[in-house]
């Protein structure tokens, strides 16, 4: 149903001269979810994104975010979808809570300036030039710009670059309770970490094209794939081995030592290995 959807594209697809960057990209994205494109350096991901923004005209194919065609959108479209936009430079002179409440001027129904400053975690920066914020800081106040008009779909490009770790979780903690609110978050990154924790589903891009769309569980058949079991032999050798069945390895292995297996440790292929071997670094 089109009403379940937020986004639906078919076919979409763009170049640059010569340059493939979008080659024919089918990508549904359900009402409330979140979802994530991974994909290398170069790969189409920000193209993808910025045509379904209504920011860049596409070669061909169907496109519906929120039910309009982005290149031609209904009047109220551009109100409903929260786009977090990189370096202000010429508002660098007014404060944080100036320039969240001049934003929260551009729509009909605003949230609360102060409200959102506090949610992005810029309260006690309320006052300061944005040119004197941290980096990480800055882009905070880029998502509290992406959220002023409380969106019904949010895009983050690349959202945490540059944040540091306690930011990141702060950060994500924000997209999560976004997202119970019922926004739908579309996000690009390169941290295989955030998609996995933040993601209903991860699309990948690779080369202008979605190669996979899975949870991040079973990505690249991530929950299909053997068990590394490896333990440490009397001798203090680490012995290890590749199994389908690691709970009879293991069982196995407990009654060899008569009980605690020294140095156990049984592991899954990681998201970054799977994304590694989809991608083509092997
Ligand atoms: N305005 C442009 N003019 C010409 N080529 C462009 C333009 N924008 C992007 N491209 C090319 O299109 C391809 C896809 O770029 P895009 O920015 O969408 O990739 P990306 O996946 O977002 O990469 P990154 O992770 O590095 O941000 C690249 O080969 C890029 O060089």
């Amino acid at each position: 149903m089109e009403n379940e959807l937020a986004i639906v594209a078919r076919g979409l697809r763009k170049t640059y001269g010569e340059n493939v960057a979008v080659a024919g990209v089918d990508l549904e994205v359900r009402r409330g979810e979140v979802f994530a494109l991974l994909g290398p350096n170069g790969a189409g991901k920000t193209t993808t994104v910025e045509i379904l923004e209504g920011y860049r005209r596409r070669d061909a194919g169907e496109v519906s975010v929120l039910g309009s065609d982005p290149a031609a959108p209904a009047a109220d479209w551009r109100n409903r979808i929260g786009i977090v936009l990189q370096g202000l430079g010429e508002f660098d002179e007014l404060s944080v809570s100036e320039l969240v409440h001049h934003f929260a001027g551009f729509y009909a129904d605003a949230d609360d300036p102060e409200k959102v400053i506090a949610r992005v975690g810029l309260a006690g920066k309320a006052r300061a030039r944005t040119h004197t914020l941290s980096g990480g800081q800055r882009r905070r106040l880029d998502v509290a710009l992406g959220i002023i008009g409380r969106p019904e779909l949010l895009f983050l490009d690349e959202p945490t670059t540059g944040f540091d770790p306690e930011a990141r979780r702060e950060f994500w903690d924000l997209i999560r309770d976004l997202a119970a609110a019922g926004t739908t978050i579309v996000l690009t990154t390169h941290y295989l970490d955030e998609a996995e924790a933040l993601a209903d589903r991860v699309g990948v891009i690779a080369d202008g094209r979605l190669i996979e769309v899975a949870v991040p569980e079973h990505l690249g058949n991530r929950q299909q794939a053997h068990a590394t079991v490896s333990w440490r032999t009397p001798e203090g050798v680490v012995e290890s081995a590749e199994t389908a069945t690691p709970t009879d390895l293991v069982t196995e292995l407990a009654a060899r030592f008569g009980g605690e297996v020294p140095g156990l440790t049984v592991t899954r292929p990681t998201l970054e290995d799977v994304y590694l071997r989809m991608i083509g670094h092997r």
